[in-house]
């Protein structure tokens, strides 16, 4: 079953892996040709209705493979007013090869005589709302008319996600659907799902169509979250480098949350991160997390709803151990988790929703597999997830992706990726998209953007963590498609 959304991230995916929307148009036409010949034979005729978008486009394929039956095309609505170049170039085709088409612009005249099949091409995926004119009434000529109906797609009117008909409906005894079942199909009695060619690799693989369609689920879209990064102690650069990076990923604002003794050198890496020490009014001040840090952090981080980073720089001396332990246990709503603190997340129950970040390593220690193939280890890699019951985003030269149902690989990036400092860039990268869009779908698109931004530096061995901030806004852009 595949969502429309989902179905326009693998359409954009399998373009940029060399099979463009004409090709797979081709194969959807000549699926229709080919159920129009099992519902058929020889000489009877076939009325193909056509819309002037791509589902008409998929009809007017259909009628080049239709040689051997009564083919009547029927437009409705102007040549000129067809909206997509692909649908026009197979009109184009088609009156290029002398077969006979027919244009409807006044719907009263809409005229079906008495054919043996209706192919019911107006509308697919692309409707919005109630059937309007002329669909209208072609579609009540279509269901007054007693000839059978096969519908392309979906039958025009229904929405192909909720199966609702809010103007009214094509009533289609049979239809082909492309690729997968749509849910909106899910009552239809005779469905046949045909393959039109989409490579396997277009859904598993993260891809420039995942980027594009992010944020067109109802999410928050514009409104740039909080990222709260709770890190810092022995180390100072990776906290600030995944505060900035989740600036450069759409964040509004970015906070460390450090020990006082680090506040200087975070807060003089940049201008743009608002930096927070705890302990500062002790004797010496803090030089790590502490156990009774924790009650503010966690109060500071629910009340703004922020999207905690928790675990670059933190070290592991054992108070933080347990500190970090602290943290998730009483934490609740949503955090990246990456490199001292990982070990930790099995041991605690939270009610938290987080995003683990592992290298291979960190994957071990979180009770993974020990692989340097993460591809060939991914099922155990889902399974961890789904005892877990965290998304999991696995680095390695290719990341797999799993929420503990579904896996995705990623194979975005550059071998200069292995410098020190990218990983936490991903942690930032990650946490800002988790403010626009599900854990599994925030850790895929993260993935293929911290990736993507590395291979728009095109700096082979010289990679830096910092300069990923740079080309982080373009790649989220998707800009510079592969
Ligand atoms: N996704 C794939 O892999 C493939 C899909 N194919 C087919 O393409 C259609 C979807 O095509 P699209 O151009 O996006 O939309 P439609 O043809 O369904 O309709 C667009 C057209 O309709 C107008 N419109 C919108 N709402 C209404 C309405 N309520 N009443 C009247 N008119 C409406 C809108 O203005 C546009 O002009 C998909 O279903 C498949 O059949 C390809 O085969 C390639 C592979
Ligand atoms: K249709």
């Amino acid at each position: 079953m595949i969502t429309s959304r989902r179905m326009a991230a693998v359409d954009r995916n399998a373009a940029a892996l060399g099979v463009p929307l004409r090709v797979l148009m081709e194969s959807s036409g000549n699926a229709v040709a080919r159920r129009v010949r099992e519902l058929t034979a020889p000489g009877d005729s076939v009325t193909l209705v056509c819309g002037r978008g791509n589902n008409g486009g998929d009809a007017l394929v259909a009628a080049r493979f239709l040689d051997d039956r009564e083919a009547t095309v029927k437009l409705l609505g102007r040549p000129e007013s067809i909206t997509t170049e692909i649908a026009r170039a197979n009109w184009d085709a088609l009156k290029a090869a002398d077969i006979d088409v027919e244009t409807v612009t006044d719907s009263r005249a809409f005229d079906l005589d008495d054919p043996d099949l209706v192919v019911d091409a107006m509308l697919g995926t692309g409707i919005t709302g109630e059937l309007r004119e002329p669909e209208a009434s072609a579609a009540r000529a279509i269901n007054d008319s007693a000839a059978p109906v096969l519908a392309v797609d979906v039958p025009s009117g229904v929405d192909a996600d909720t199966g609702a008909t809010p103007g009214g409906v094509v009533e289609a005894e049979h239809v082909v659907t492309f690729h997968d079942l749509k849910p909106g199909l899910a009552e239809h009695a005779d469905v046949t799902v045909a393959d039109i060619g989409i490579p396997e690799a277009a859904e598993e693989v993260v891809g420039p169509g995942d980027v594009a369609v992010l944020g067109d689920g109802g999410s928050r879209k514009g409104e740039g979250g909080r990222t709260f990064v709770i890190g810092g102690g022995p180390y100072t650069g990776a906290p600030a480098l995944a505060a900035g990076a989740s600036l450069s990923a759409g964040a509004g604002l970015a906070f460390v949350a450090c020990p006082a003794s680090v506040f200087d050198p975070i807060a003089g890496y940049s201008e743009d991160l608002i930096v927070q020490p705890y302990g500062d009014g002790e004797e010496s001040a803090t030089d790590h997390l502490e156990p009774e840090h924790v009650p503010e952090l966690v109060e500071t981080a629910e009340r703004h709803d922020d999207t905690v980073i928790l675990g670059p720089g933190l070290g592991r001396h054992p108070e933080t151990e347990d500190a970090a332990r602290q943290f998730l246990a009483e934490f609740s709503g949503t955090a990246v988790v990456d490199a001292d603190a990982l070990p930790l997340v099995p041991e605690v129950d939270t009610d938290a929703t987080l995003v683990l970040t592992p290298n291979r390593s960190e994957l071990a220690e979180l009770g993974g597999p020990e692989a340097d193939d993460l591809v060939a280890h991914a099922d155990e890699i889902r399974e961890l997830a789904a005892d877990l019951g965290h998304t999991i985003l696995a680095k390695g030269e290719v990341d797999v992706i799993t929420d503990g149902e579904t896996v995705r690989r990623c194979r975005a990036g550059t071998p200069g990726m292995t410098v020190g400092g990218t990983g936490d860039t991903l942690a930032g990268v990650v946490a800002a998209l988790l403010a626009r869009a599900e854990p599994f779908e925030a850790a895929c698109v993260g993935s293929y953007v911290n990736g993507r931004a590395a291979e728009m530096l095109d700096r082979g061995d010289g990679l830096r963590a910092t300069e990923l901030q740079e080309t982080i806004p373009a790649a989220l852009e998707g800009g510079d498609d592969e």
